[in-house]
C-alpha cells in the first residue's frame, strides 16, 4: 500500500472519536515534574518546536504552488527545492534567536554552495522573500528583514560536522524532498546532540493526517508536530497548536497482526528485501509505503509494527535523515537498529555506520524480526 495525500483524503472509515482527548500531562507539567538531567533541555525543546513549526509554515506554502523553477539539482543529482534552502535558513535564525548566548553548532543537510553561483541569483531572491514572510509572520521578532547574505549565513550555519563532543543540533530541513515535490509526504526533522547521544527530536510533517494511517477521512485534519526529550516520553500535537497527547508504539508481539513502513522511493531501500523478510516473520499486510521520516512518526504513535530501511550497496546513511526520527520512536517505547540489532551511533560525524541497514519494532517483535533480516540476508546472499 502507498500512502501518498490523495490516498490519505479518499479514505473512508474514520474512527478518531476525540482528535486531542484532554491530555493527561501537558508539555509543561511533564517538563516541570522531569528529573533534573532531562529538565536542561526545556528551553531547547521550546525553541526546536517554534523553528520546525515554522519552517513547516513556509514548506506549505511553497508545496501549494511549486514552480519547476524552484526545484534544482545537486551534485548528486538528488532534489533540492528552494523550500530547502528556506527551511534550513527559518530553523538556524529561530534556534539562533530563541537560544542566543549559547554556544551554537549545527549539522544540516543544506548548504549555500550552489547558491552563490551565477545565475542563482533570481532562486535567491525567491527564498530571501519565503524567509523574510515567514519570520515576520510570527511576529514575534523584531529585526530588520535579512538580506541575501544574511540568509546565506543563515543556510551556512548548519556546517558543523557533528561529534562526540557538546551539543549540536542536527537538522534535515526537508527530509523526502522527492515526496515534497511529488505532493506526499515529507518532515522538518531537527534533533539534539549531547555528547554524541540523541536527546531530543522534533519532526514537523504537515501532510501526515493527525488521525491514523487508514482510519482517516477526507476531512481529516493533517499536519503533526511529533517530540521528544530523553526520558520523557514521546509527544504528538496538531502544527496548528493543539495540546501535546502522549503516544506509544504499537505493542503487538504478533507479526500477522503488524504493518511495516518502508520508503515509497525504491531506490532509497530494497522492496523486495523488505518483503522477504516480512514473509519469513509472518506479516499479512502489505507494506506501507511513505516517504520521509513520517514513518518514525507514524509508528511512534503505532500506526504500524515495523519500520524496514535496506539501502542497496555503497549508500551511506545520513545523521539527520534519523537522528530526530529514532528519539521519537524509542521514546514511544520502541527500538531502532541496523539490521544487526546494534544502537544507531550518532557520534561518527554526518554520517552513521550500519550493518546493512536500520529496522525500527517494539521490544516485542524485535527479536524474531532481526532472526528474519539475517535469513532473508543470507538466503539472498546464497542466491547470488
Ligand atoms: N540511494 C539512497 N539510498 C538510501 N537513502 C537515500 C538514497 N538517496 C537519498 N536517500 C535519502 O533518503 C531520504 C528520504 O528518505 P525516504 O526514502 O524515507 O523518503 C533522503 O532525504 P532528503 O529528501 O532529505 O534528501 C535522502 O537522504
Ligand atoms: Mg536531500
Ligand atoms: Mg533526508
Ligand atoms: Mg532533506
Amino acid at each position: 500500500m502507498y500512502i501518498g495525500l490523495s490516498s490519505l483524503r479518499t479514505r473512508t472509515h474514520f474512527v478518531f472519536p476525540t482528535l486531542f482527548p484532554k491530555p493527561k500531562s501537558s508539555i509543561f507539567s511533564l517538563l516541570t515534574s522531569s528529573t533534573s538531567s532531562s529538565m536542561s533541555y526545556h528551553k531547547e525543546l521550546a525553541a526546536a518546536k517554534k523553528a520546525a513549526s515554522l519552517a513547516a509554515r513556509l514548506c506549505q506554502k511553497v508545496q501549494k504552488s511549486l514552480l519547476q523553477s524552484d526545484v534544482q539539482s545537486k551534485l548528486d543529482k538528488s532534489p533540492v527545492t528552494v523550500a530547502d534552502y528556506g527551511s534550513q535558513a527559518v530553523v538556524s535564525f529561530v534556534l539562533e534567536q530563541e537560544l542566543s548566548g549559547d554556544p551554537f553548532s549545527m549539522v544540516a543537510e543544506e548548504d549555500s554552495g550552489d547558491l552563490r553561483n551565477d545565475g542563482a541569483q533570481d532562486t535567491l531572491e525567491r527564498i530571501r522573500v519565503l524567509v523574510n514572510d515567514t519570520i515576520a509572520s510570527e511576529n514575534a521578532y523584531s529585526v530588520s528583514p535579512l538580506s541575501a547574505e544574511a540568509v546565506l549565513a543563515a543556510i551556512d550555519n548548519g556546517r558543523s560536522e557533528g561529534g562526540p563532543v557538546g551539543q549540536h543540533w542536527v537538522l534535515d530541513p526537508i527530509d523526502g524532498t522527492k515526496g515534497f515535490v511529488r505532493g506526499d509526504q515529507y518532515a522538518i526533522a531537527l534533533a539534539l546532540l549531547d555528547q554524541g547521544r540523541v536527546v531530543l527530536g522534533v519532526l514537523a510533517c504537515p501532510n501526515l493526517p493527525l488521525a491514523p494511517l487508514g482510519v482517516q477521512n477526507s476531512a481529516s485534519q493533517t499536519g503533526c508536530l511529533f517530540s521528544a526529550v530523553i526520558g520523557e516520553g514521546t509527544f504528538m500535537e496538531s502544527l496548528d497548536g493543539s495540546s501535546p497527547v502522549k503516544v506509544n508504539v504499537n505493542p503487538t508481539g504478533n507479526p500477522e497482526e503488524a504493518s511495516f513502513f518502508e520508503s515509497y522511493e525504491a531506490a532509497h531501500s530494497s522492496h523486495d528485501l523488505s518483503s522477504s523478510i516480512a514473509n519469513k516473520l509472518g506479516v499479512k499486510a502489505p507494506p506501507v509505503r511513505i516517504d520521509s521520516q513520517a514513518k518514525y512518526g507514524a509508528l511512534s504513535r503505532g500506526d504500524g509494527a515495523i519500520y524496514l530501511r535496506f539501502p542497496h550497496a555503497g549508500y551511506r546513511e545520513k545523521i539527520w535523515d534519523h537522528a530526530a526520527g529514532s528519539i521519537v520512536v524509542t521514546e514511544a517505547g520502541g527500538i531502532v537498529s541496523d539490521a544487526a540489532g546494534n544502537p544507531l551511533d550518532f557520534s561518527k560525524g554526518k554520517y552513521l555506520d550500519l550493518y546493512k541497514g536500520i529496522v525500527a519494532s517494539n521490544q516485542k517483535l524485535m527479536p524474531s524480526l532481526l532472526k528474519a533480516i539475517q535469513d532473508s540476508i543470507d538466503e539472498k546472499a546464497a542466491s547470488l
